[in-house]
């Protein structure tokens, strides 16, 4: 069954237009991200830092030069995370992972023995993530976001946009890696057509479409978000059926899949409940889906190592007052994720 279909379209027209006035459009910042939202329909923001490290270039490839901030509970972050597994590059490349806290300071790193998965701040030892884009300008006014991808040398950020990021790790340091790792492309030229209009919609209607869903700040802007969603989750659970797989694309890992996994392991334990995204669940309504990001966790290194369950419900349903005012966070779905 199509779940989608479930809620139909007209009749989400008809709830919202009953239901609400109808608005001139309007724009406003929403408090929880710093994005803009228009007419109550969340609208991500640009990130600022889009530079490449490759050979001969301001970021040339090094060894032990670059270091990623992230948080575990980031599935932007998570890309890079990993991307930097799976091309055996977590001796090349340092790490710091932030508390799973965000507060209206942003993001902050842990006080020493406050968690035992946060990773401080080694390479400059602040105390808050904020500093380190102040410290590329002082007047800096954007969003402080993680991934960043940092150049120790020259205490400049490289590149803070996470798409960009893992396709630097795909090929900038394979000159410092084992063959093994070095032959591994998630983007190869071959595929690189069908992966770009396979990321486009599912950028648009999962990855970003759980958040347009839970930062909704209507109802039409909602049941419209989230009924796009649950139509590509359709659509995924489609294509899965008919592959052979085990990957989004058949026998090859590639970036899709990089991409798909960080909020397809978040959606089950977390944004059906914090982000309503609750027109299924995967493990009840999407079996290929189910199978597919199953067999990544369990069977593909460099999956489960980067996957923090704490992390991630801790952040979601404790970072966001507006959602969630009290704070506390449903101890389901039991198990985080199924076993194989
Ligand atoms: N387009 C960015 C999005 C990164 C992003 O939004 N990260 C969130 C965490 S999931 C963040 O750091 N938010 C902090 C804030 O908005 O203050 C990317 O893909 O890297």
């Amino acid at each position: 069954m199509q779940l989608a279909s479930r809620l139909n379209r007209r009749d989400v027209q008809q709830t919202a237009k009953c239901c609400f006035k109808v608005l001139q459009p309007t724009s406003s910042i929403n408090i929880a991200t710093k994005d803009n939202s228009i007419n109550g329909e969340f609208v991500r923001s640009p990130t600022s830092f889009h530079n490449v490290i490759a050979k001969d270039s301001e970021f040339p490839p090094e060894k032990d030069r670059y270091h990623l901030y992230v948080s575990y509970a980031c599935p932007w972050a998570t890309r890079a995370l990993i991307t930097r597994q799976l091309k055996g590059l977590t001796d090349v490349i340092s790490l710091s992972v932030v508390h799973w806290h965000m507060d209206e300071n942003g993001w902050r790193f842990a006080e020493p023995d406050e968690d035992p998965d946060c990773i401080p701040d080694t390479v400059n030892g602040f105390k808050r993530l904020r500093e380190l884009y102040l410290q590329q300008n002082p007047d800096y006014s954007g969003r402080v976001t993680v991934p960043v991808l940092y150049d120790k040398k020259t205490k400049k950020i490289v590149n803070n946009e996470s798409s960009e990021v893992i396709r630097i790790l795909y090929t900038a340091f394979d000159d410092l890696i084992e063959p093994k790792y070095k032959s591994l492309n998630f983007y190869p030229e071959n595929l690189q057509a069908q992966i770009d209009e396979h990321n486009d919609w599912i950028y648009n209607d999962i990855n970003n479409g759980v958040y347009k869903s839970g930062f909704a700040t209507t109802q039409e802007a909602y049941e419209k978000a989230v009924t796009t969603l649950f139509k590509s989750m359709d659509r995924v659970e489609s294509i899965l059926a008919e592959s052979d797989g085990p990957y989004f694309l058949g026998k090859d890992l590639t970036e899709i899949d990089i991409r798909l996994f960080p909020t397809l392991i978040r959606f089950d334990c977390c944004y059906v409940q914090h982000f309503k995204c609750n027109i299924g669940t995967i493990r009840h309504n999407y079996p290929h889906i189910n199978k597919y990001m199953k067999n990544l966790y369990w069977n593909v290194p460099g999956f489960k190592e980067v996957t923090n369950f704490r992390h991630i419900k801790f952040h979601y349903t404790k970072s966001h007052k507006q959602i969630n005012p009290l704070g506390i966070t449903p101890v389901g779905p039991i198990p985080d994720i199924e076993p194989l």
